[in-house]
């Protein structure tokens, strides 16, 4: 009976990191699916979850939260236990190895090169739909003072670009979308995040 249970749904905990920026909006995609969602606020709680999403919202404000909330550790080795981490635009730029310009990366888990604020300021924010690879139409993305990845490392696997710039991917058990799937009602990138984690 509790093995059965187990596997019922439900029981994947997916935990969104409540620090700042776009958390509720996540909680909500997660439970419209059915599973759990955690908003995380402190690291022991990384022990509950199954996977984790960092949320949009302000990189630099994001990287000072996690290191006076003691994130950063514990968030290495969370990826180090091969635990699936969805990053959506800030999210993205914080687990990119590289960032244009002078800024250091932070946490350096995923071999991409971000640039923040890629868009510039006459897109500040806009929709468009893109083709994403394995799905089978369009997705409509909405970018919001939008990064792009400028490059990436042999072991990534580019799964959209926007004119040319490559806008989502994913490197094992790492996805990362520069545009926000929580601000639409396609509910795709979730699925995806949650077959990494079934994985
Ligand atoms: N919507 C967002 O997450 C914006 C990201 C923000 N421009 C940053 O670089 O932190």
């Amino acid at each position: 009976m509790i093995s059965e249970n187990l596997h019922h749904k439900s029981f994947l905990n997916i935990g969104v990191l409540g620090l700042q920026g776009a958390v509720e909006e996540h909680i909500k995609k997660i439970q419209e699916l059915g599973y759990h969602g955690t908003i995380i606020k402190k690291p022991d709680q990384l022990d509950q979850i199954d996977g984790l999403i960092l949320p949009g919202g302000e990189s630099t404000t994001l990287r000072k939260l996690m290191d006076s909330y003691g994130f950063f550790q514990p968030l290495l080795e969370f990826s180090a236990n091969k635990k699936p981490i969805f990053g959506t635009c800030a999210g993205m730029v914080l687990l990119a190895k590289k960032l244009e310009g002078s800024e250091e990366a932070y946490l350096k888990l995923m071999d991409i090169r971000v640039k923040r604020n890629a868009f510039g300021r006459q897109r500040e924010s806009f929709e468009v739909t893109l083709p994403i690879q394995g799905f089978t139409s369009d997705f409509p993305a909405v970018f919001i003072r939008a990064p792009y990845i400028e490059s990436v490392g042999n072991q990534v696997e580019v799964l959209s670009t926007y004119k040319g710039h490559i806008v989502a991917a994913k490197q094992e058990q790492i996805l990362v979308t520069a545009f926000h799937p929580e601000l639409t009602e396609d509910p795709r990138f979730f699925q995806l995040f949650i077959q990494m984690i079934k994985k």
